[in-house]
């Protein structure tokens, strides 16, 4: 294929550059002693009226037939991503406008609108470049629309968002550079769409106009004779049908190409299920539920009254403060609330755990409090405030190089957080260049310093490295890295070290602890893993069905009041327990938000459960615990 590709295009591109040089003349030459002959030993394809051979003309005639159907592939190819990359980086009306647009002219034949727009821009070879390629660029548009979704919704996109980056930078710098292949691979094929396109516009006599010839003009001429003179259309058709195959064949091998490569691209190596890590909930007893600089009891406000620390905001010294977070998303069986009026505070540099099972909600909670949900999702809340900034209203740009510089996201996937187009060191660098005006030079310094600080070995050559050339824990020191170029005063890690293993897993855990004593920054750790929250955090909030059911110091963890947090750490092995013993698990599922009981969720699964459950017991603080459950256990485990 390959062979074949770099063959046909170096005959075709060949003879469009040297034809009209070495075959020039003789496609001029009128010779009226040999008018309209057929094929013979000295024209292969016969002659035309003026007695002008047909071969020389078909290969001089090389250079304007691809030209101009290059020339209108690439226009419909600008047009095209360029209102793609509109249509996927607008607000929902627009977008939803453009795609319904796109979606009408795509339904069209392409031919046909060329037509049309050929009769607007009017007879002629511009005429026509300018027809196909406006005819081409819904095409185009589509492709982009479709292929920015699936970019946009990459994390590293998010990351940007977060950073406050502009929506015309993100979409220069993160979304066209990872569609660039595709795009490429699509214009090569469509160029050979375009060449058959052009050809039959000149066979309508809406193309090249004499005395200028293209292969589709020539076809035409021919066909006129194709009774005397068959090979006079044979030339040209033949020229047509190889250089369309050489385009295709082009693209076909591109696409291989590019599909080769992003398949080593995304070659991981296979994850390995993290053991449990021994004496679990020792490490809980030896943490003793403190971070390295961070106060006990500072995640407890003093005059925390019914919920948690209802008095306290930014004023009162939190960094993060939210009362009643709810997402509702509407979906085909209706509204659902995944997050259920959430409360939370952090205090500068405490670190708090977010546990529950899959779909408790705690990644939408993480999205919707740094703002980072899409369309359709809707969040609430009676407050949400973060560093002074009011983040349930739209904020103007200062706001947002506050919050980019101050809030640093670390997400699951570290494949998928990081540009794959841009070097490690410059994605670190544009935090710098950004938001703090930094030139390019020192920013990328100052990447490369902070490659350094989360322990990344040879920190100047992995800066100059592209995100799939890192393993996966050093892709997620580089996003920690990446929040450090602001001035973090909260990090919220959704699943950081799940992906990884576990030898991994404890190196990035460490890297983002020493983070948090050297910047003073708080930490909203999400996880489903009780031993990461219980190694790292000084408070753990447990989720159920979209709320907090429990709030607790780690250290108490083993003393948890609610059934669902008992059953969590006694699902979890740890060394001593006997290998004859069957593992505790929790019975039944947790509920689907679009099929919530009425009264507690986690009644159906709950042991001590009864009739008083049928009503939704609400979150009641005890001092620097609080707990929903009707029947709260008391002993100790
Ligand atoms: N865009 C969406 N549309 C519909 N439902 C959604 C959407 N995003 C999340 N959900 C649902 O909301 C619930 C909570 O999701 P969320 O991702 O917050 O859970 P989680 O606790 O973080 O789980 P996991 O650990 O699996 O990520 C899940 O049931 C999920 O299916």
């Amino acid at each position: 294929m390959a062979v074949a590709a770099l063959l046909a295009g170096a005959l075709v591109l060949g003879t469009a550059v040297i034809g009209p040089v070495i075959w020039g003349e003789a496609a001029e030459t009128n010779d009226f002693t040999s008018l309209d002959q057929p094929a013979s030993a000295a024209h292969p394809f016969g002659t035309d009226k003026l007695g002008r051979d047909i071969l020389a003309r078909v290969l001089v005639a090389a250079r304007l037939s691809i030209g101009l159907a290059v020339a209108a592939t690439a226009i419909g190819m600008v047009l095209g991503v360029l209102v793609g990359a509109v249509a996927s980086m607008s607000g929902r009306r627009l977008r939803r406008f453009l795609a319904m647009m796109i979606g009408i002219a795509v339904a069209f034949p392409g031919l046909l609108l060329a037509l049309f727009f050929a009769v607007i821009f009017g007879v002629g070879p511009r005429g026509a470049v300018l027809a196909l390629g406006f005819a081409m660029a819904p095409g185009f548009a589509r492709l982009t629309q479709t292929l920015a979704a699936s970019v946009t919704s990459q994390d590293y996109v998010s990351a940007a968002r977060a950073l406050g980056v502009s929506r015309v930078r993100i979409l220069v710098r993160h979304v066209l550079p990872n569609l660039a292949e595709p795009l490429i691979v699509n214009g090569t094929v469509a160029a050979g769409s375009a060449l058959l396109a052009f050809a039959g516009l000149s066979y309508l006599g809406l193309g090249v106009q004499p005395p200028a010839y293209d292969w589709g003009r020539m076809l035409s001429e021919g066909l006129n004779s194709i009774y005397t003179n068959p090979s006079a259309a044979l030339g040209p058709a033949l020229a047509i049908v190889v250089s369309g195959l050489a385009f295709n064949l082009a693209g076909e091998f591109a696409a291989q190409a590019v599909g080769g490569r992003a398949r080593v691209h995304r070659k991981v190596p296979a994850l390995t299920v993290p053991p449990v890590p021994p004496s679990t909930l020792g490490a809980v007893r030896d943490a003793g539920g403190t971070g390295p600089e961070v106060d006990p009891g500072a995640g407890v406000a003093p005059d925390a009254g019914p919920g948690p620390s209802a008095a306290s905001d930014d004023a009162h010294g939190t960094v993060l403060s939210v009362r009643d977070l709810q997402v509702r998303i509407p979906t085909a069986d209706g509204m659902i609330r995944p997050v259920r009026g959430v409360d939370l505070d952090l205090a500068p540099g405490e670190a708090v755990g977010v546990l529950g099972e899959s779909g408790s909600g705690k990644s939408l909670t993480a999205l919707a409090i740094a703002r980072l949900t899409h369309d359709p999702v809707r969040v609430d809340a009676g407050r949400l405030r973060f560093d002074g900034l009011d983040l349930r209203h739209r904020l103007g740009a200062a706001e947002r190089t506050r919050l980019g510089t101050s809030l640093s996201m670390v997400f699951q996937d570290p494949m998928s957080s990081l540009n794959p187009t841009m070097r490690a060191g410059d994605q670190l660098a544009e935090v710098a260049t950004e938001h703090q005006g930094t030139s390019w030079g020192p920013a990328r310094a100052r990447a490369v310093e902070q490659l350094r600080a989360v322990r990344l070995s040879a920190a100047e050559r992995r800066a100059r490295q592209l995100p799939y050339e890192l393993s996966g824990g050093m892709r997620q020191r580089v996003m920690i890295a990446m929040g450090l170029m602001g001035d973090p005063r909260l990090i919220i890690a959704d699943e950081p070290t799940t992906a990884l293993d576990v030898t991994v897993q404890q190196q990035v855990l460490e890297v983002i602890q020493a983070t948090r004593a050297r910047t003073g920054a708080a930490l909203l750790l999400i996880s489903h893993d009780i031993s990461v929250v219980s190694g790292v955090c000084d408070r753990v909030l447990v989720m159920y069905a979209g709320r907090v059911v429990e709030d607790l110091p780690v250290g108490a963890l083993e003393q948890a009041h609610h059934p669902y947090t008992r059953a969590l750490v006694e699902a979890v092995p740890t060394m001593e327990t006997p290998r004859e013993e069957r593992l505790s698990s929790i019975p039944g599922r947790p509920p689907d938000p679009a099929a919530l009981p009425t009264g507690c969720p986690f009644a159906p699964r709950c042991p001590r459960a009864d009739r008083t459950c049928e009503i939704e017991p609400p979150l009641v603080r005890h001092g620097d615990r609080a707990v929903a459950c009707h029947h709260p256990v008391e002993e100790t485990l």
